[in-house]
Order: C-alpha cells, then sequence, then structure tokens
C-alpha cells in the first residue's frame, strides 16, 4: 500500500469492460507469443531505445511506438475499438521493417508477431 493514502473502506473493485477484455487479450497474445523454441519475440518491442540512444532511429520514423506505449495507452482507455489497437500495432511492426534490414531477427519477428496479432484477432472476432 502507497503510504498517506487513506484506506478506501471497500476496495472498489473495477470492472472490466467487454472491449477492455478484447484489448489486453490482443496484448497479451502478441506479448505472450513465443516460436518453437520458446523464445519470447514481444521482447525487444517493449522499449524502443531513447532518442540519444538511436538518433537516427528517430529521424527515420516518423512515429515511433513500443508495446509499453500501446499497453498505456490501453489502461489509459485511449482505444474506443480493436481496430485502432490494431493501428498501433501494425504501426510498431512496419516501423521494425521500415527501419531495420529485411534479413535481421527483429523484422522477421516484427512479421511473426504481425501474424500473431492477426490471428489473435480472428479468433477473439469470431467468439
Ligand atoms: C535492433 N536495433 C538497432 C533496433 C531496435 C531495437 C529496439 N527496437 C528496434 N527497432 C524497432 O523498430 C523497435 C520497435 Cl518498432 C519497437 C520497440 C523496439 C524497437
Amino acid at each position: 500500500r502507497r503510504s498517506g493514502v487513506a484506506a478506501s473502506p471497500k476496495k472498489a473493485r473495477t470492472q472490466t469492460t467487454p472491449l477492455q477484455q478484447k484489448l489486453t487479450d490482443l496484448y497479451e497474445a502478441v506479448r505472450n507469443f513465443t516460436d518453437n523454441r520458446g523464445r519470447r519475440l514481444s521482447a525487444v518491442f517493449l522499449r524502443l531505445p531513447s532518442r540519444s540512444e538511436l538518433p537516427d532511429y528517430y529521424a527515420a520514423i516518423k512515429r515511433p511506438i513500443d508495446m509499453e506505449r500501446i499497453r498505456s495507452y490501453m489502461v489509459q482507455g485511449r482505444y474506443q475499438d480493436v481496430d485502432s489497437l490494431a493501428e498501433d500495432f501494425i504501426l510498431m511492426f512496419n516501423n521494425a521493417c521500415t527501419y531495420n534490414e529485411p534479413e535481421s531477427l527483429i523484422y522477421r519477428d516484427a512479421l511473426l508477431l504481425h501474424r500473431a496479432f492477426l490471428e489473435a484477432r480472428r479468433q477473439i472476432e469470431d467468439e
């Protein structure tokens, strides 16, 4: 518990809406995707290097985004539907394929995660 915060008599249990559940399921599907060797491909996509670490990235990529930012938008309730979450994931994958060479691991991982996202979305929309 954060010190100094008055204990609320009853912890208000925030109800997740069906949309929030869908968004979380899609985010987790990408976050938890592993290849057949058990490697979690999302690891490198969680956090972009900073502008000082990778200046030419920010010169080349108009709208840099990483999974931490997508997650914070999601928990802030900024995605009003599944398509707007999809847009940001697709933006991220496209950024990875714009900046990195086609032979690079991160380029290939972006394609695999993009496919994993689309499959998860199909399953969720079919429910
Ligand atoms: C391998 N290294 C120099 C590039 C690198 C390193 C990390 N990240 C990248 N490239 C990316 O595009 C990228 C994206 Cl979209 C989201 C999050 C992290 C990324």
